[in-house]
Formats: structure tokens, C-alpha cells, sequence
């Protein structure tokens, strides 16, 4: 068996209601001082007013953060930083999607006041402590809260990784209730971005992928596949909706251990420059990516397809592979999201320039299944808009 490391949350709460229990496990885990970093759409949803009165009903004072946007600049996470620091909070949580958790635990890494932001991007320069952290997903999803990843948008508009595991958190808590008034298109992006997530991580070529990964990637899978239609449809869906926070966190474990390639390389760019949401970026390059990487993963692609897709169980090998870039590429549309760069207002001369920002994500690129060069990723591009 080839070693391999696997990191994840120290602990993960699960359940309808779960929320109820923050107070208990912060004053357990984090202390009493806390600051909430969150987003203004979060607020507007109500959702940070059951984790309020479960803080304060334990004896915590809290700070909230409301300034988190859809991939945080670097000046959004300074400034909760700096009001963690003056708040003198003991311990953060951050409780949102992927944006307002990464922004939480880099709050926790750098309110601690050991490491300044521009020296830890990359992968193991955070060194920590950090202070503690508890994180609680409101989208299914990016699986942040199992990850020990937070991008970063810089000024030049290049979505950067601080990777390390001292920014996993100490507790991840799911409620799947906190996600039952996601919007649909939300609902289908975050959605899809978990499948990327368990797709990439399973047919990764990094050399931590591992029998562990796989595993959690195929129950991501078959979770994601068997729910994302009916919360699309029907958003009040209780248990497809507990389906896909626990799916998108496996998804989030998988890739956590085997990183994810080109799929997420060819689409930071199109969020990074065009603020195209992160889920929806992935869904419009996905099966482009998945076509070309079928000369060498064909076979991997062939043993998952099932997962996603039922139905292509009964299809030999690359038939299979080539079914299930088609059915990926059903996916955007039968969820009503855009399926063409063009549709998002991405100008086909800004393809060169989206294809040479790809390739600035070496450290997604080294994972992906076939070797792809900027003309790759132009040729890729032109397909997806
Ligand atoms: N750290 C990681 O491992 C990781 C992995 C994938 C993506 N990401 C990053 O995460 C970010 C994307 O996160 P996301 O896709 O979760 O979106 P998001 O956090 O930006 O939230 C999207 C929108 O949905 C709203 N929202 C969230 N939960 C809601 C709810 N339950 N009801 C109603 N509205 C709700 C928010 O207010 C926001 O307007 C990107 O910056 C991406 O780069 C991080
Ligand atoms: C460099 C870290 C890659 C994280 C992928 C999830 O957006």
C-alpha cells in the first residue's frame, strides 16, 4: 500500500437542528469571546440568528463580521482580522459558504498575530497557533469546513490558496436546516462544485491520492447524484437537502487529501476576473476538461460514472467515459443554470488571456490526470464559450 497522509476536521457534528449545540461546543471548543464571520446574504437569510442565541445563551459574547463578499479580497480579510483583534476575540466562527468560512479561518491564523497574510500563500507556510475554530456551512458546497484550504482573491484579481492544516478547524458543524432556503441557482452551483470536487479528487494525480480519498469521493458521489436534482427542484427537500451538506463534505475530505487539477485551474480565472460564482466557473468547464482528460482517465472516469449516473453502469468502459462528460455537460442546464462562457458575458477575445492565467495555478495543473498546455486550455475555453 503506498503511505499517504489524510487530514481533516478534528470533529464533525451532524444533524437536522445541530445549530442549537453551538453554544454548548464553543464554550467547550472555542471559549466565550467569539467573533462570527459571515455575509451580508447569510444575515438577510436569518441564519445567523439561531447560532446567536445559541452563543449568547451559553455565556459568549459575540462579534459579528458581515463584511465577507463572494471570493474575498485580501482587504476583506484584513479588516476581520483587525476587528478580531480589537474585539479580542478568543476564538472565531465562521458560519456561511466557502467564502465566509475561508475568511474565518484565516481570521483564526492571523488574529493569533504571529503571520502576516502575503507570506503564507502556497502550500504549508502557515504554521500557526491559530485560535480556535469552528466552522458551519450554509451552502453544499465547497466542503471549506473539512479542508485545510482558504483562497484568497488577490488585487490583481488572481485567486491564490493558502493551504495548510493548521487551518482546519477544530469543529465542523452541519444542519442541514441552515441550507433549506438556499436559491436554486445557488443550490445547483455549490452543487456542482462539490462533484468537481469528489471527480477531481478521485482521478487526481497527486501522489497523496489514496484508497481513502477514493472512498469518500464515490460516497460524495452517490449522495450529490441522488439529491441535486430534487433540492433544485424543491429546495424544502430535508433529506436530499442533508444529503448534499454531507456529500459536499465528503467531497470536501476527498479532495482535502487529493487535491484537485484542471477543472478548478481553467476555472479560478473566470471567477477571479469576471466574479462568475465559483460553483457555476466550475460547471461551465467541466465536461471540457473531463473530454480531454479521457485519453489517460478514461478508466477512472469509467469506474465513477456510475456513482453519479446510474444509468451508465451498463455501458463498457469508454463508452462510459465519453457518457459521462455528456451528462456532466446536461448538468448546468438541467439545473437552469448558464452552460456557456458566453452566456456569463465573458468575451471570446478574453479567452488568451483566461487560458495564460490558467496556467499561473501550477499547483492545481501538477494534479491534473493528462499534462495540459496553454494551448490545451485555449482549445478548452473556445469549447466551453
Ligand atoms: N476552502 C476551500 O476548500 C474551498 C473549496 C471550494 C471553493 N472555495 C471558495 O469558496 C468560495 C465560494 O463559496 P460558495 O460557493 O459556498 O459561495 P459563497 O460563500 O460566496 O456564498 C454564495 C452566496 O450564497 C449566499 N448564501 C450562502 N448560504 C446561504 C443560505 N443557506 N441561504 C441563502 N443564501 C445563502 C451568500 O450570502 C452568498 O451571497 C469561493 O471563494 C471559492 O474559491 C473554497
Ligand atoms: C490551491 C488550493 C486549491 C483549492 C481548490 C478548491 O477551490
Amino acid at each position: 500500500m503506498t503511505p499517504f497522509t489524510f487530514n481533516t476536521a478534528k470533529s464533525i457534528v451532524f444533524g437536522s437542528g445541530s445549530i442549537a449545540r453551538l453554544g454548548e461546543i464553543a464554550v467547550q471548543q472555542a471559549g466565550r469571546r467569539l467573533a462570527l464571520v459571515t455575509d451580508k446574504g447569510v444575515i438577510a437569510s436569518g441564519l445567523v440568528e439561531p447560532a446567536l442565541e445559541a452563543l449568547r445563551g451559553a455565556g459568549c459574547e459575540v462579534q459579528v463580521f458581515d463584511g465577507v463578499v463572494a471570493d474575498p479580497p485580501e482587504a476583506v480579510v484584513l479588516q476581520a482580522v483587525e476587528e478580531a483583534r480589537a474585539f479580542g476575540a478568543e476564538g472565531v466562527v465562521g458560519l456561511g459558504g466557502g467564502s465566509s468560512m475561508d475568511v474565518a479561518k484565516l481570521v483564526a491564523l492571523l488574529a493569533a498575530g504571529r503571520e502576516e497574510l502575503g507570506a503564507i500563500y502556497g502550500v504549508g507556510f502557515a504554521k500557526g497557533p491559530r485560535l480556535p475554530l469552528i466552522l458551519v456551512p450554509t451552502t453544499s458546497g465547497t466542503g471549506s469546513e473539512v479542508t485545510p484550504i482558504s483562497i484568497v482573491t488577490t488585487g490583481e484579481n488572481e485567486k491564490k490558496g493558502v493551504v495548510s492544516p493548521v487551518i482546519l478547524p477544530d469543529v465542523a458543524l452541519l444542519d442541514p436546516d441552515l441550507t433549506l432556503g438556499l436559491p436554486p441557482h445557488v443550490t445547483a452551483a455549490t452543487g456542482i462544485d462539490a462533484m468537481v470536487h469528489a471527480i477531481e479528487a478521485y482521478a487526481s494525480a497527486s501522489p497523496n491520492n489514496n484508497p481513502l480519498s477514493k472512498m469518500l469521493a464515490r460516497q460524495a458521489l452517490r449522495l450529490l447524484g441522488g439529491a441535486l436534482l430534487k433540492v433544485v427542484r424543491d429546495g424544502r427537500d430535508k433529506a436530499a437537502r442533508g444529503d448534499m451538506l454531507l456529500g459536499a463534505m465528503l467531497a470536501g475530505q476527498a479532495f482535502a487529501n487529493s487535491p484537485v487539477a484542471a477543472v478548478h485551474a481553467l476555472a479560478y480565472p473566470i471567477g477571479g476576473r469576471y466574479h462568475v460564482p465559483h460553483g457555476l466557473s466550475n460547471a461551465l468547464v467541466l465536461p471540457h476538461v473531463i473530454r480531454f482528460n479521457a485519453p489517460a482517465a478514461a478508466g477512472l472516469y469509467a469506474e465513477i460514472a456510475p456513482d453519479l449516473f446510474p444509468e451508465l453502469a451498463e455501458i463498457g468502459t469508454q463508452a462510459r467515459a465519453d457518457a459521462f462528460a455528456e451528462k456532466l455537460g446536461d448538468l448546468a442546464p438541467s439545473c437552469k443554470l448558464e452552460s456557456r462562457l458566453r452566456d456569463v458575458g465573458i468575451p471570446q477575445e478574453a479567452l488568451p488571456t483566461l487560458a495564460a492565467d490558467a496556467m499561473k495555478q501550477t499547483r492545481l495543473l501538477v494534479n491534473n490526470p493528462r499534462p495540459l498546455t496553454e494551448a490545451d486550455a485555449l482549445a478548452i475555453y473556445r469549447q466551453a464559450w
